[in-house]
């Protein structure tokens, strides 16, 4: 083995500036596809797929020579390391370019997929399919989208995803993990990360249970007994979203005040007739008054900001583009004008933010300090761009009233976002991570699928379902092989965040009233933490901006604790129950 450090370091720098071209190409290719999905565009991705494991097996390969036991550079140590991991470069190269095709057909089988109507009318999930769920209060409207998806996008990609599941599990076993679960999971460097996961989620289950009581409540005087249970689960069509993630679709039925003041911007946006750039520039407004990087020229000139009009095919799932040249960063979303979308340009905003933060890293820690930071950067200015105080100062919302009845709509149409996805953010890789380590053969995906859908989220279908189905394929995320746990890590510590940057911000008054809005003391926090990138552990990154190394549920439970107390009492009044004892019951089904 070697153990000459010096020689370590020439090896790392010859690396680094080859993987910035080979990023670079792989990256431009996959934008092209993405962009724009035709075979061509599809054969020369996956063609600098395989020049980049080419490279990462090779960089490996000599990586895993060097004993660093007493080095005594610590990056050289941790790169060295990271490179020894050559996911799934480490395939035979029939199985590799196997991999590569099927990840790369169930992506588009996903983002290609539309539903029928009798008439003829197809429509695809962005905007169609998900503007029914959010705004349909019929039925079986809902019933048509959400069936629809799963028949058109879930059911088709069940094999190719019980092949995918034996290739990814190949290459980790490669790599000297027990599974590919296990490999996403040594991402956090945390060796009690699921008992810490379970933690989170026990401390957090009774305000989801007091949130899912009330909507339940609210669904039941929309619905009525023959749909909704008062003891039972919820069926997963009637919460606002295509996968009941998030409910702030449905803010209009469960209103705590509807005479106290609006929380939606959504109208004050379409009046006055935001467009995508608009919403884009706001969020680089917010970003820039912190003293953080603006958006470079490259990335006004070369993003998606909107679905294509030329019928050209693309991936309309958002996502954020690092070039690795540490000049070309770009957003792809199929954005339309609602708040809910203005809430994910800030989502993909902070992607871009830690890519522009991080640049001059080498290359090996240009990534988030763990994969749940990078999720969370966006979402923590969202808090505060969030406040009917910041919506008023924008020109989004037309009165502010601070009394408590607009104290608790707004904390309401929060927790429909926030507290709703908890479960969701829990129980999509518990799902993955049984798939991964057997514990769910393929023969039981949609039984266990179900069976945590009603376990965490007290949600259960609207209609039958058998295993032609596959649920778990209607979601982007299990097609697209990108894990989950990530937001619910980013939805916890989201709130530590905001928390810690409020105080640096020298904000008084309750957390949920914060806004941090040109706060420069604010903005060096979060930017320093974004510099390190994957440089130091998390725990170093999560001391820096809250002053301790742990996840804690605490500033969420802080910022949400009058709606808490007032659920608490409200679901009291109502005599409602908490959870969903009579779990086998099933709604009714016309025809
Ligand atoms: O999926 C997203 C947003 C897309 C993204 O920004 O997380 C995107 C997902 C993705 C897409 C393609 C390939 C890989 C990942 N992630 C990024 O663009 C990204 C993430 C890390 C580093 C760089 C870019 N949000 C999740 C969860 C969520 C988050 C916030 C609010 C609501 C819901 C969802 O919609 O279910
Ligand atoms: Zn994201």
């Amino acid at each position: 083995k070697n153990t000459d450090e010096l020689d370590a370091k020439a090896f790392l720098a010859q690396y680094n500036s080859t993987a910035e071209v080979v990023f670079n190409a792989y990256t431009e290719a996959s934008w092209a596809y993405n962009t724009d999905i035709t075979e061509a565009n599809k054969e020369t991705m996956l063609q600098k797929n395989l020049e980049m494991s080419a490279h990462t097996l090779e960089y490996g390969l000599k990586a895993r020579q060097y004993d660093t036991t007493d080095f005594q550079d610590a990056s050289t140590k941790r790169i060295i390391k990271k490179l020894s991991d050559i996911e799934r470069a480490a395939l035979p190269s029939d199985q590799l370019k196997e991999y590569n095709q099927l990840l790369s057909t169930m992506e588009t089988k996903y983002s290609v997929a539309e539903v029928c109507r009798e008439n003829g009318t197809c429509h695809p999930l962005d905007p169609d399919l998900q503007k029914i769920m959010a705004e349909s209060r019929d039925y079986d409207e809902l019933l048509f989208a959400w069936k629809g998806w799963r028949d058109s996008a879930g059911k088709i990609l069940r094999q190719d995803y019980k092949r995918y599941v034996e290739l990814a599990n190949k290459a980790a076993t490669l790599n000297g993990h027990t599974d590919n679960g296990a490999f996403w999971r040594s991402l956090y460097e945390t060796p009690t990360f699921e008992q810490d996961l379970e933690a989170l989620w026990k401390e957090l289950e009774p305000l989801y249970l007091n949130v899912h009581a009330y909507v339940r409540r609210a669904l039941y005087k929309k619905y009525g007994e023959k749909h909704i249970n008062l003891k039972g689960p919820i069926p997963a069509h009637l919460l606002g979203n295509m996968w009941a993630q998030t409910w702030s679709g449905i803010m209009d039925l469960v209103m705590p005040y509807p005479h106290a003041t609006q929380v939606d911007a959504t109208p004050a946006m379409v009046a006055q007739g935001w467009n995508p750039i608009r919403m884009f520039q706001e969020s680089d407004n917010f970003f820039t008054s912190l003293g953080l990087t603006p958006m470079p020229q490259e990335f006004w000139n070369k993003s998606m900001l909107e679905k294509p009009s030329d019928g050209r095919k693309v991936v309309c799932h958002a996502s954020a583009w690092d070039f690795y040249n540490r000049k070309d960063f770009r957003i792809k979303q199929c954005t339309v004008v609602t708040m809910d979308d203005l809430i994910t340009v800030h989502h993909e905003m902070g992607h871009v933010q830690y890519f522009l933060q991080y640049k001059d890293q080498p290359v090996s820690f240009r990534d988030g300090a763990n994969p749940g930071f990078h999720e969370a950067i966006g979402d923590v200015l969202a808090l505060s761009v969030s406040t009917p105080k910041h919506l008023h100062s924008i020109g989004l919302l037309d009165k502010v009233e601070s009394n408590h009845e607009s104290d608790i709509n707004f904390l309401m149409s929060m927790a429909l976002d926030k507290i709703a996805f908890l479960p969701f953010g829990y129980l999509m890789d518990q799902w993955r991570w049984k798939v991964f380590d057997g514990r769910i053969p393929s023969s039981e995906y949609n039984k266990e699928w179900w069976n945590l859908r009603l376990k965490y989220q007290g949600l259960c279908p609207p209609v039958t379902r058998t295993e032609d189905d596959f649920d778990p394929g209607a979601k982007f995320h299990i097609p697209a092989n990108v894990p989950y746990v990530r937001y619910f890590v980013s939805f916890v510590i989201q709130f530590q965040f905001h928390k810690a940057l409020c105080q640096a911000a020298n904000q008084v008054g309750p957390l949920h009233t914060c806004d941090i809005y040109k706060s420069k003391e604010a903005g060096k926090l979060l930017g320093d933490v974004m510099k390190l990138g994957f440089s130091k552990p998390w725990p170093e990154a999560m001391t820096m901006i809250t002053g301790q190394p742990k996840m804690s549920a605490q500033p969420l439970m802080e910022y949400f604790k009058l709606l808490i107390d007032w659920l608490e009492e409200e679901n009291n009044k109502n005599n409602d129950i908490r959870g969903w004892p009579e779990y086998d019951w099933k709604p009714h089904m016309s025809n």
